[in-house]
């Protein structure tokens, strides 16, 4: 799958922070009966590689690891069998290593100089973050209005409220947003909010 295949499969990614491998697959599976099934791991606790692993194992989940910063982490998620990649930002020397392996990524954006380090490496997928902080969907069209050519996943600050203004915007393929997966919410408040997340439209 590439990654543009990966944003068209479903409106929003759930952007996930595992603290307990062993909720991994249960959450998985109840993000994927509700209809989410492209799933992000963020690299921001110790059980996030193992909740790769678990979270695979999940029939028609697609999981990929966020937060990925340098290509030690790189090396770390491919052996994880991470199905792609999302980094908050975009360094050369990690695009390169990404772009050079083939692995679908979606690296974070927040200007034009982003995007033309993008287009370098040959990528025209871009996740626009902190998307409400960076100027909100007024910003991004008016930086895809020259990237004519470029999709994003706007994610940081986005709601159920607010997604659908965004899926509205052509360019914009899926958003990103942890309010899916509230602190505390049961594995059937989890698969409700993804039912309702999985029918969003622009
Ligand atoms: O860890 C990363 O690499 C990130 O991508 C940060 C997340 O995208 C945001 O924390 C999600 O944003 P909220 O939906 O506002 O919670």
């Amino acid at each position: 799958m590439n990654i543009e295949a990966i944003m068209k499969t479903a409106p929003v990614i759930p952007v996930l922070v595992i603290e307990d491998a062993a909720t991994a697959r249960p959450l998985a599976e109840a993000l994927v009966k509700g209809g989410l099934r492209v799933l992000e791991v963020t690299l921001r606790t110790g059980a996030a590689l193992e909740a790769i692993a678990e979270m695979k194992q999940v029939e028609g989940a697609i999981v990929g690891a966020g937060t990925v910063v340098n290509t030690d982490q790189f090396e770390q998620v491919m052996k994880a069998d991470a199905e792609f990649i999302v980094s908050p930002g975009l360094t050369d020397r990690l695009g390169d290593a990404i772009t050079r392996s083939g692995v679908p990524y979606l690296p974070g954006v927040a200007n034009a100089g982003d995007i033309m380090r993008g287009l370098d490496l040959g990528l025209e997928h871009f996740k626009f973050f902190p998307a409400e902080t960076s100027g909100g969907l007024k910003a991004l069209k008016a930086l895809a209005a020259p990237f004519y050519q470029c999709k994003f996943c706007p994610t940081g600050g986005i709601s159920a409220a607010t997604a659908p203004e965004w899926l509205a915007f052509d360019p914009i393929l899926c958003v990103g947003g942890s309010w899916v997966t509230p602190k505390g919410a049961s594995y059937e408040q989890v698969e409700a909010l993804a039912r309702e997340a999985a029918l969003l439209k622009g």
